[in-house]
């Protein structure tokens, strides 16, 4: 299957407001396919516990999932995986592979992200040559990324660009309105939807509060 043309890609990345991040599960295709009819906009494996052949498995519904709905997919930290499944969206840490080398193995058709903790990451990921979006945070502190401190929302409230950029950790339906209003347009979510009983309302409900 050919991958999405870069304009394409960039052009659902410049109409994303909602950005999912999931981990392995049994029922992924049908977790995925409910979270996009939700109106998750990008949809990323973020799964450190599987071995390649897993990771690349689990990666093929994602595929499959997002060119139904006419949605993105993304590979978390592995631009060689990245590249070798045709991915949309290839998502870089401060501690993963520097942007230009993941340029030289993906070429420009693909979005490349970039997390960011503070404020001087923040302003060169807001510059940086190659970088498609980025995101700050944690917002607040969460079980799914121990260990980061959280910059809270004096970082979403010093973010600005040109470029698309999200809000990230800690986010859910009862302090979305926070996050709007320190200025985010975008969020980033993980167990908002993954632990939700109803993916597709959880979704479904995000979408409705971050157009409003
Ligand atoms: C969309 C998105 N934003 C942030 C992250 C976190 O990336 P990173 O800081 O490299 O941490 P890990 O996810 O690799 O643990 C992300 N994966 N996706
Ligand atoms: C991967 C990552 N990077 C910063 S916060 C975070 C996890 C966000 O998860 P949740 O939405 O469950 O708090
Ligand atoms: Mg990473």
């Amino acid at each position: 299957m050919p991958g999405l043309d870069g304009n394409l890609i960039r052009q659902r990345l410049a109409d994303a407001t909602l950005y999912l991040c999931t981990p392995n599960r049994p029922d992924l295709a049908e977790f995925a396919d409910a979270a996009l009819a939700g109106g998750v906009d990008i949809i990323q494996l973020r799964d450190k516990s599987l071995e390649a052949k897993q990771e690349l498995d689990a990666l093929e519904i994602l595929a499959e999932a997002a060119e139904r709905h006419g949605k993105l997919f993304a590979v978390n930290d592995r631009a060689d995986i990245a590249h070798a499944v045709q991915a949309d969206v290839l998502h870089l840490g401060q501690d993963d592979l520097p942007v230009p080398l993941a340029r030289k193995i993906l070429g420009d058709d693909v979005v490349i992200g970039r997390s960011t903790h503070d404020v001087d990451q923040m302003r060169a990921a807001a510059d940086e040559p190659g970088v498609d979006y980025f995101c700050t945070g944690p917002c607040w502190p969460t079980p799914t990324k121990p260990g980061r401190p959280a910059p809270g929302l004096d970082l979403v409230r010093a973010t600005k660009s040109a470029r698309p950029w999200f809000a990230i950790g800690g986010i859910d339906l009862t302090n979305l309105h926070e996050v709007k209003a320190a200025g985010a347009t975008r969020v980033v979510v993980v167990r908002a939807i993954t632990d939700a009983e109803d993916p597709r309302k959880a979704a479904e409900s995000f979408k409705v509060e971050l157009s409003s």
